[in-house]
């Protein structure tokens, strides 16, 4: 699902990934570990195309899906209408901005919902969920964008211990039912215990095994 060779990105003049080498299969879970500034975040935001490449490669088999750690939901916006965002790409902004939405998306964004454990919560506004439930709505606004590769930055370093691990197993079995990839950065060592196949630590823009 995802290849990288080489993969070496630069920052204001400083190079923060150097030569990374890394693989992650459909239906597998990959833990990113490793200290403040050593270049997680960087890494995931290349493999989503928003960062520029000085150098290697990245194959996708899929577009990939970006879950950030907080202030990832529009807060005045329903669960439904910030779920709906995941479809922007194919629905196209003035109909979105018409709220216009094809019957076909809607639906999809209430199944989406379901999936995460949110059934029924679609009209309540975001900043009226508690912080699991709208960690929960980031990940089905991934689900909407059809990606088979999620990338999680920190989903979890705001939430409460009990709260973690269900984001956590809801991420797992994204990966074991549904084959998708996930590559998930986590500060936590217990938590990427308990969810990853495979744990990485990145040091200084190198990545090791754990
Ligand atoms: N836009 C930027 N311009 C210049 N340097 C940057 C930029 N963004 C990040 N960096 C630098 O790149 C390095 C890696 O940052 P990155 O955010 O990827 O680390 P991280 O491992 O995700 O850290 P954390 O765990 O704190 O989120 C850091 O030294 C950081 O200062």
């Amino acid at each position: 699902m995802l290849r990288i060779e080489g993969l070496t990105v630069a920052l204001g003049g400083r190079r923060v990934l150097h030569g990374i080498d890394l693989a992650v299969a459909a239906g597998e879970v990959v833990a990113l570990e490793g200290p403040s500034g050593a270049g997680k975040t960087t890494l995931l935001r290349a493999i989503a195309g928003l960062v520029p490449v000085a150098a290697g490669r990245i194959g996708r088999g899929s577009p990939a899906a970006l879950v950030f750690q907080q202030h990832a939901l529009a807060a005045r916006l329903s669960a439904r209408d910030n779920v709906l965002v995941g479809a922007l790409g194919r629905i196209g902004f003035w109909r979105a901005a018409l709220r216009a939405w094809p019957r076909a998306e809607l639906a999809e964004a209430a199944a989406c919902l379901a999936r995460v454990g949110l059934d029924g919560l679609g009209p309540r506004r975001a900043d009226r969920l508690s912080g699991g439930q709208r960690q929960r709505v980031a990940v089905a606004r991934a689900l909407m964008q059809r990606a088979m590769l999620l990338l999680a930055d920190e989903p979890v370093a705001s939430l409460d211990p009990e709260n973690a691990r269900a984001v956590l197993d809801l991420l797992r079995g994204l990966a074991r039912r549904e084959g998708r990839a996930v590559l998930v950065t986590l500060h936590q060592p217990d938590l990427a215990g308990r969810i990853a196949d495979r744990r990485l630590r990145m040091e200084e823009g190198r990545l090791w095994p754990v």
